[in-house]
């Protein structure tokens, strides 16, 4: 499953990271980061209408390349100038060629949350991303105990970051409302076959309370899919390849919103 082998991935490569930045160094680097109110992003998210994050990703696992040419910074100061709600940057190097750098200074240069995409599972990683300049990181559930879930979700709280806690099934969102997630992001990627089908965030979208900010993931191409999740009250939608693959994206992101 491809998720064991992220995790596998991430960890092989953290070991690594604290080999040239040890934990208590990446710690002072947090601390001497300026923090901001998680609350804020969560309200963004729960208010009235729909609210795009636009993905900047360079490869994935199921696509294999989406942009050869891969300006990130252009990109996301494109995103952020034309009404997209927050910024997701894949920092994962391995099967998405992504970086932690591109995290650091699409923070530095836009107006917009940054969310951290990537598969968490050391606490390391969420003192990085503040020290990145993130806003919001994301914490998957099917790669976490209970235990790490909830360790993770204090710690990133206690660093003013905002988390998205990703959920694929019921069960899985039974676990993200148990921690008191204020945001849940159902992927529509069935990551054993790679399949996506919105019905899954329409089904789930039933199981959360509307306090709670729900973001629809993956397979969100067109203006139709995402009028069909607007019926469905969802709060916030991820695009990474519908944008990445747009020559002009201040025109997708038009479109995409229907304004
Ligand atoms: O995209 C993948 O192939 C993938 C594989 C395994 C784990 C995660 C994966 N994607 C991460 C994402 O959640 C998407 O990048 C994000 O939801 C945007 O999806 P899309 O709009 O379909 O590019």
């Amino acid at each position: 499953m491809i998720l064991d082998d992220l995790v596998a991935a991430t960890k092989r490569r953290l070991k690594k990271e604290q080999q040239s930045v040890s934990l208590r160094q990446m710690q002072a680097q947090a601390a001497a980061t300026p923090t901001k109110d998680p609350q804020r992003v969560y309200d963004r998210f729960n208010a009235p209408g729909i609210h795009l994050i636009g993905e900047v990703k360079k490869a994935s696992p199921s696509k294999g390349l989406i942009a050869a040419d891969f300006p990130y910074l252009a990109i996301a100061k494109d995103y952020d100038q034309h009404g997209v709600s927050a910024i997701s940057v894949l920092t994962e190097p391995d099967y998405f060629q992504g970086n932690i750098n591109y995290l650091k200074t699409i923070a530095a240069n836009v107006s917009v949350p940054v969310l951290r995409k990537d598969f968490v599972v050391d606490s390391y990683m969420l003192y990085q991303a503040k020290a990145a300049g993130a806003s919001i990181v994301l914490l998957i559930v099917a790669i976490l105990s209970d235990d790490q879930l909830k360790r993770y979700f204090d710690l990133a709280n206690k660093l003013g970051l905002s988390v998205l806690v990703e959920a694929h099934d019921e069960g899985e969102l039974k676990r993200a409302l148990n921690v008191g997630a204020k945001m849940i992001g159902v992927n529509n990627r069935n990551l054993k076959d790679f399949t996506v089908s919105l019905d899954n965030s329409i089904r789930l979208r039933k199981l959360v309370p509307d306090n709670v900010a729900f973001v629809a993931e993956s397979g969100i191409h067109n203006r139709d899919d995402v009028k069909i999740l607007e019926q469905h009250h969802v709060n916030g939608i991820l695009i990474g390849e519908a944008l990445m693959t747009a020559p002009d994206k201040a025109d997708k992101i038009t479109q995409l919103l229907g304004v």
